[in-house]
C-alpha cells in the first residue's frame, strides 16, 4: 500500500538522499517477482561466507557481477561456479530514474549512470548487516538502494570510521536511498528489521528485500 502521508525526503549527509515511498506498490511487486526468479538461479540466493569462516545473516544473490568478500567476478566461484544472471537494462533505467529524482533532473551524474551490478539481499527477522563501506567497486559512482517489505533501521555513518556520527533512518517498503559524492564511501549497515511490518500486497509475506545498484568499473579482460 502506498503511504497516505509519506515521510519527507531527507539528506542525512552531502550526497546522501532518502526518498520515502519512492517506488509505487505495483513496481515493488514486479521487483519482488524478479527477485524471486534471480533467487532461484543460475546462482542460488545464499548466506555469503566470510573469509574467517562465519556466514552473513543476510541472504544474497548478485546480478551482472558476483560479489564475495572482497571482490567481484563474473562467476560465483564460492557458490556453484556458474555465471551470474545478467544485469537487466530495465534495472539500469530504474537506477537512472532513481538518481534523477534524488539529485535532480539536470544531474549529469544521473544521466550517465550505468550500473552493472546489483546485490539483492534478503533479511529475515533476525538478519542484520554490520557497519561497512561498499568499496570493492573501482568507481565512485553513486549506490542506489531500494527496499521492499519489512521496515528496517538503516544506520548511515561517516567515511572515517564505523562509529559516530551516524544517523539512524527507518527504511520502509518502497523507499529509495542514494549515496554518492562525498558520502559514497560512508560506513553503513542495518541494525534491526521489524518483522511483520511489510505489506503482503508486494508479494512478500515476510522479510525485507534490498537491492543496491552499483557501478563496478570492471571490464572482462
Ligand atoms: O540492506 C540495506 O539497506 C543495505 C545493504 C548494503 O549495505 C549492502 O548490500 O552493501
Ligand atoms: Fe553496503
Amino acid at each position: 500500500m502506498d503511504a497516505l502521508i509519506p515521510a519527507e525526503p531527507s539528506r542525512p549527509a552531502p550526497g546522501a538522499v532518502h526518498l520515502p515511498g519512492w517506488l509505487p506498490s505495483g513496481e515493488q511487486r514486479r521487483l519482488v517477482e524478479a527477485c524471486r526468479e534471480w533467487a532461484s538461479g543460475p546462482v542460488p540466493m545464499r548466506h555469503t561466507r566470510l573469509p574467517r569462516g562465519g556466514v552473513m545473516s543476510v541472504r544474497t544473490v548478485c546480478l551482472g557481477w558476483h560479489w564475495r568478500p572482497y571482490r567481484y567476478s563474473r562467476t560465483a566461484d564460492d557458490v556453484n561456479g556458474r555465471r551470474v544472471a545478467p544485469f537487466p537494462g530495465w534495472l539500469a533505467d530504474l537506477g537512472r530514474r532513481a538518481l534523477r529524482c534524488a539529485y535532480g533532473e539536470e544531474s549529469a551524474e544521473a544521466h550517465r549512470y550505468a550500473p552493472d551490478t546489483a546485490l539483492v539481499n534478503f533479511y529475515d527477522g533476525d538478519a542484520r548487516m554490520g557497519m561497512h563501506q561498499d568499496k570493492d567497486e573501482r568507481s565512485s559512482a553513486p549506490v542506489v538502494s531500494l527496499s521492499v517489505g519489512d521496515t528496517c533501521v538503516f544506520r548511515f555513518g561517516n567515511t572515517a570510521s564505523r562509529g559516530k556520527p551516524y544517523t539512524d533512518i527507518e527504511l520502509n517498503s518502497g523507499d529509495l536511498f542514494v549515496f554518492g559524492g562525498p558520502s559514497r564511501f560512508a560506513y553503513h549497515g542495518v541494525t534491526k528489521v521489524f518483522p511483520g511490518t511489510g505489506d503482503p500486497a508486494t508479494g512478500m509475506a515476510s522479510g525485507r528485500l534490498n537491492l543496491t545498484l552499483r557501478v563496478t568499473g570492471l571490464t572482462d579482460d
